[in-house]
C-alpha cells in the first residue's frame, strides 16, 4: 500500500461552465494529479450537471488523466460513452448498479480503470466480493449531489478499514475521499488512509490562489500520511 502517492484532485463542480476548458487549463497549471467530473442525473443525486458530451469536448483542453464520477442510476447503460469521451477512469456508486461486478468488469472490458464508489451510510461488506474488479475506492465524506458540504468525519474509521481489507488482500490501489476536503479536514482523511483527495470548494476559494491551494493540500496530506 506504501506505493501509493498521494494525488490531489480538482472536483469540476465549482468551475465555470461557460469557460470549462480555461479552467481546465489553470488546473494543470495549478499541479494538480487528475480531473473529477462529476456526473449527476437529477435522479440518484438530487442534482443535475452534464454528461459525457462536456467531458468529450473538455478532452483537448488538458493532457491528465479524467475519471468520471457517476453519480447516476443505472450507470451500465452508459459507461461506453464515458470511455470513449476520454475517461481513464470510471467510478460507479454501488448504491446504483444492480450487478456491480458485471458492471465494473464492463468498465475494464472497455479498457479504462474501474472504481466504485460507497455513500456515507453504505457499509464496506457491499464491496468486499468485488474489490479484485476495482482499480480504486472512493469514500464519499459528503451524502452525493452538492460542493460545498461538511466533511463527516465519521468516515475515517471505514477509511482505515478498508485500508486493512485491501492489505490482507494485498491489493495495492488507492483509496479517494470524496467531498469537505480542506486543510482542516485533510489530515484526518490521509492518516486514516486515503492517498487521492478530491477538493472542488476550498481549493477554488482558497486566498492562497488555486496552485498554492493545490500544494499546501498536498503537503498536509504527505505529512499526515507518513
Ligand atoms: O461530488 C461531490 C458531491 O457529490 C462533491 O463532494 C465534490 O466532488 C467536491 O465538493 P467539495 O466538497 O470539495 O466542495
Amino acid at each position: 500500500m506504501a506505493s501509493e502517492r498521494i494525488q490531489i484532485v480538482p472536483s469540476v463542480l465549482p468551475c465555470d461552465f461557460g469557460a470549462l476548458g480555461s479552467d481546465l487549463e489553470r488546473l494543470e497549471d495549478a499541479g494538480v494529479d487528475k480531473i473529477q467530473f462529476d456526473v449527476m442525473d437529477g435522479h440518484f443525486v438530487p442534482n443535475l450537471t452534464f454528461g459525457a458530451d462536456v467531458i468529450k469536448s473538455s478532452r483537448k483542453y488538458s493532457s491528465l488523466p479524467f475519471e468520471a464520477h457517476l453519480m447516476i442510476e443505472a450507470p451500465e447503460n452508459t459507461l461506453e460513452r464515458y470511455v470513449d469521451a476520454g475517461c481513464d477512469l470510471v467510478i460507479v456508486h454501488a448504491e446504483a448498479t444492480t450487478h456491480l461486478h458485471r458492471t465494473l468488469n464492463q468498465i475494464r472490458g472497455l479498457g479504462a480503470k474501474s472504481a466504485v464508489a460507497l455513500n456515507p451510510a453504505t457499509p464496506l461488506c457491499d464491496i468486499e466480493y468485488v474489490l479484485t474488479s476495482c482499480d480504486m475506492v472512493l469514500i464519499m465524506t459528503v451524502n452525493p449531489g452538492f460542493g460545498g458540504q461538511a466533511y463527516i468525519a465519521e468516515m475515517e474509521p471505514k477509511i482505515a478499514r478498508l485500508k486493512e481489507m485491501l492489505e490482507s488482500l494485498k491489493l495495492d490501489i488507492p483509496i479517494e475521499v470524496d467531498g469537505g476536503i480542506s486543510p482542516k479536514t485533510v489530515e484526518g482523511a490521509a492518516r486514516a488512509g486515503a492517498t487521492h483527495l478530491v477538493s472542488g470548494s476550498s481549493i477554488f476559494s482558497s486566498p492562497l490562489g488555486l496552485k498554492a491551494a493545490v500544494a499546501e493540500l498536498r503537503e498536509l496530506a504527505e505529512t499526515a500520511s507518513k
